[in-house]
């Protein structure tokens, strides 16, 4: 049986992407392992777990490091890694979107500045626009951005406007919505074919069970 490693989001999609695989019996109890542990081994299944800053999944499946991992949607379309994205996992829900203060909506400013974590996104949205911007890059905490005079508007998610709203932001447009995604490596779905496209399979019936909508 072919050796197959999932590189996994350590963070907000951590505990939903453990239940999805554990659903579906392909492996057992990781969540009681995950404390420090980076690596975690499924003996039963011939399975390696790793576990990766959620940016840094796409890198170790598009090198082979890892044959499977999940991402959201968001981190796919920013780093453009060479990867197959085979399936909608359904959690993780958010909406990739343009904020800025309430009450200055509608002033159309040239060449503004944009603070985000995803420079890539929103360069390619404001070129699609024809719009000139100013792209600063951040690390987190980007609604502080407007706030203190860094940017106009950010480039950010929102899932429940929380943030946005006890930081007198407001969603401005609205980019792309974002959820979980299954993604594998080009040379594994190839070489461990068999095993790989047997736990899409497993997943996929987990996911369209909608046991993982969120
Ligand atoms: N508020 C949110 N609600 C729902 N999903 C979110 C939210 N924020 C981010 N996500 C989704 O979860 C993924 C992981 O987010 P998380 O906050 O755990 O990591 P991160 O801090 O963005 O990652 P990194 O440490 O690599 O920068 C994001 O890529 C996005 O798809
Ligand atoms: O609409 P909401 O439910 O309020 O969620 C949106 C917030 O969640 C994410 O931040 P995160 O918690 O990852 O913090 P960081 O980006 O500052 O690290 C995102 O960047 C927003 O700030």
């Amino acid at each position: 049986m072919d050796s197959i490693t999932v590189a996994l989001p350590k963070g907000r999609l951590a505990e939903k992407s453990f239940e999805v695989f554990a659903s579906c019996g392909i492996t057992t109890n990781i969540q009681n392992e995950i404390s420090r542990k980076l690596f975690i081994y499924d003996n039963e299944n011939n399975l390696n777990f790793i576990l990766v800053k959620p940016s840094d999944v796409p890198t170790y499946v598009e090198h082979g490091a890892a044959d499977l991992g999940v991402c959201g949607k968001d981190v796919l379309l920013e780093l453009k890694r060479d990867c197959y994205e085979v399936l909608d996992l359904g959690f993780g829900r958010c909406k990739m979107v343009v904020a800025g203060p309430l009450n200055k909506k509608d002033n159309f400013l040239s060449n503004k500045r944009v603070a985000t974590k995803f420079p890539a996104i929103a360069e390619e949205f404001y070129k699609k626009k024809g719009e000139n911007v100013e792209i600063i890059k951040l690390n987190g905490s980007v609604e502080l951005a407007p706030l203190v005079g860094l940017s106009e508007v950010i480039v950010d998610i929102v899932e429940t406007g929380t943030t946005l709203k006890e930081n007198g932001l407001t969603v401005y447009e609205e980019i792309f919505s974002s959820s979980a995604r299954l993604i594998v490596n080009k040379a594994s779905m190839k070489t461990k074919s068999e095993r790989v496209k047997e736990i899409i399979y497993k997943l996929k019936s987990a996911v369209e069970s909608d046991m993982f909508k969120a």
